[in-house]
C-alpha cells in the first residue's frame, strides 16, 4: 500500500465572519467587526488547493458544519433569534475551516496496532470552537471509516484542552516510514490563555499507542503565546526531516533538537533567529504557518501566504534561505487573505493524514474537476459579504443553511445534513 501525506483542507463555510472571538489571537482581535466576505474566502482556500493539487500533492476536503448551531444553541436554552450577541456569534462561526485543529493524526507506521489513528479535537478554550467536535468527528468516522486502516477517537474529556494537529508535529526520514512524534503543549502565555494541555496531549499519545521512545511533550515558550502564537503552528512546522522553527518558539530547544537528533539520522533545525526575523514579524508574516511539503520532484516547497512576501525581514530570510544550500528549494505564496483575518494561515486550513488516499471515502478526495463543481456551488450559494451587525438577521441564517445544503448535495454527502 502507498503511504503518502494528504492535505484535507477545511473549505471555508458560508458563515465566515469577524467577529473577534479569539481572545490571544491578534489578527481575530484587530479585525473584529470587519465586513466578511464568504464567497471570495471559500474561492481563494479552492486555489490554494488548486496550487497543492498542481505541486502533485494529493488533497482532500472538510465540510463546514452546520450553522448556526441550532442545536448547540438549544442546549444553552435560547435560539438564533434570541440569543445574545456573542452567543450568536459563537453559534455561526464557521472556525471549523482550520481543519489543522480538527484532530491530531498518528500515521500507521507510528502505531502499535499498524492503523493510523485520528483523535477529534475537543477546542474546549474558546466557546466558539467547543462545539465543532460533533460535526468534525462524524465526518472524521465516514472519511476514515474503513478498520483495516484506521481508527477514529472521540475528543479527550474537557478536563484538558486539546487543539488537535496545530501543536502535532511528526519528523521522519519519509512519510510512510516511522516516525518520531512531538506533541507541542502550553503552560502560561503571559496574558493569553495556553490551550493545549499536556495531559491532553500524553492522553492522545496513549490513545494511538505511540512508543513512548520516540514521542516527546514539548513546552511553548511562554514568550511565544504571549506575542500571539496562541497556537505552535504559528511558529513552527515540520515536513519529513525538516523541523523550521522560529528561536523563540520553545520552552527547552536543546532538548527537542537533541532528541530528534538521537534518534533520526538526518534531521535538520532550520531555526529563525529573533535578530533576522522578530517574532512579531513571524506572527502578523505567518512565515511558519506554513505548508512544507515535499512534491512528487522532491524539492522541499513552502507554501506562504501573500502576506509573508509583503513582510520585508520575512520575505528577505525566505530569499537568503533558497538561495543558500537549506533545505527548502521553493517557496510558493498563495491568497488566503479572508482567513489570515481571523488568524489562519495556510497550515491553520489543512489536516495532514498519511495513508493511502485509495483507503479513504472518495467523497473527501478531490481532483481539479471536483473543484470546478465546488467553486459553482460557492459562487452560487455562499453570501457576498457578511456585516456583523446584521449577523442575526433570520434571512442569513437561512442562506446559510441552503448553501451548505448545496454543497453537500454536490458531494453525495447529504448524510451529515
Ligand atoms: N489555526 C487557526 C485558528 C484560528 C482561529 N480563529 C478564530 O476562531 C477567529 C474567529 C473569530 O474571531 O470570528 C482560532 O483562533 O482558533
Amino acid at each position: 500500500m502507498a503511504l503518502r501525506e494528504i492535505n484535507f483542507d477545511g473549505i471555508i463555510g458560508p458563515s465566515h465572519n469577524y467577529a473577534g472571538l479569539s481572545f490571544g489571537n491578534l489578527a481575530s482581535t484587530k479585525n473584529a467587526g470587519q465586513v466578511s466576505q464568504p464567497r471570495a474566502a471559500a474561492l481563494q482556500g479552492i486555489d490554494k488547493m488548486r496550487a497543492n493539487l498542481a505541486l502533485g500533492l494529493a488533497q482532500g476536503i472538510f465540510l463546514p458544519n452546520a450553522r448556526p448551531n441550532r442545536s448547540w444553541l438549544a442546549e444553552l436554552g435560547t435560539d438564533y433569534e434570541h440569543a445574545d450577541a456573542p452567543l450568536a456569534a459563537a453559534a455561526m462561526s464557521a472556525s471549523s475551516m482550520w481543519a489543522a485543529n480538527a484532530a491530531t493524526v498518528s500515521p500507521a507506521p507510528d502505531t502499535s496496532d499498524g492503523r493510523c489513528h485520528l483523535t477529534a479535537a475537543n477546542l474546549r478554550t474558546m466557546p466558539h470552537r467547543s462545539h465543532e467536535w460533533p460535526g468534525t468527528l462524524a465526518q472524521l468516522k465516514i472519511a476514515f471509516a474503513d478498520p483495516a486502516h484506521f481508527r477514529v477517537h472521540g475528543p479527550v474529556p474537557p478536563a484538558f484542552g486539546d487543539e488537535g494537529a496545530a501543536n502535532h508535529m511528526r519528523v521522519t526520514s519519509k512519510h510512510g516510514e516511522r516516525g518520531l512524534e512531538l506533541f507541542v503543549y502550553g503552560v502560561t502565555g503571559g496574558a493569553f490563555p495556553a490551550r493545549q494541555h499536556l495531559q491532553a496531549s500524553k492522553a492522545i499519545a496513549r490513545l494511538h499507542g505511540l512508543d513512548p521512545d520516540r514521542t516527546l511533550f514539548v513546552e511553548q515558550s511562554e514568550e511565544a503565546i504571549a506575542a500571539g502564537a496562541f497556537h505552535n503552528d504559528v511558529v513552527a512546522v515540520a515536513n519529513e526531516n525538516v523541523l523550521f522553527a522560529h528561536e523563540l518558539a520553545f520552552a527547552d530547544r536543546a532538548g527537542l533538537v537533541g532528541f530528534c537528533e538521537s534518534r533520526l539520522p538526518g534531521f535538520e533545525l532550520v531555526e529563525v533567529p529573533a535578530a533576522e526575523v522578530p517574532i512579531g514579524d513571524a506572527i502578523t508574516s505567518y512565515l511558519f504557518n506554513a505548508q512544507l511539503v515535499t512534491p512528487p520532484d522532491g524539492e522541499m516547497t513552502l507554501v506562504v501566504p501573500t502576506e509573508a512576501r509583503e513582510t520585508p525581514t520575512v520575505w528577505s530570510w525566505i530569499e537568503r534561505h533558497i538561495a543558500g544550500n537549506g533545505p527548502i528549494r521553493r517557496v510558493e505564496v498563495v491568497d488566503v487573505r479572508q482567513s489570515m483575518a481571523n488568524g489562519g494561515g495556510p497550515a491553520c486550513l489543512r489536516l495532514r493524514v498519511v495513508a493511502d488516499p485509495a483507503t479513504v471515502d472518495p467523497r473527501f478526495i478531490v481532483d481539479d474537476a471536483k473543484l470546478d463543481k465546488l467553486a459553482e456551488v460557492i459562487r452560487r450559494t455562499w453570501p457576498i459579504d457578511i456585516d456583523n451587525a446584521d449577523l442575526q438577521k433570520p434571512s442569513l441564517a437561512t442562506d446559510v443553511e441552503a448553501a451548505r445544503t448545496a454543497l453537500l448535495e454536490a458531494l453525495d454527502l447529504t448524510e451529515l445534513a
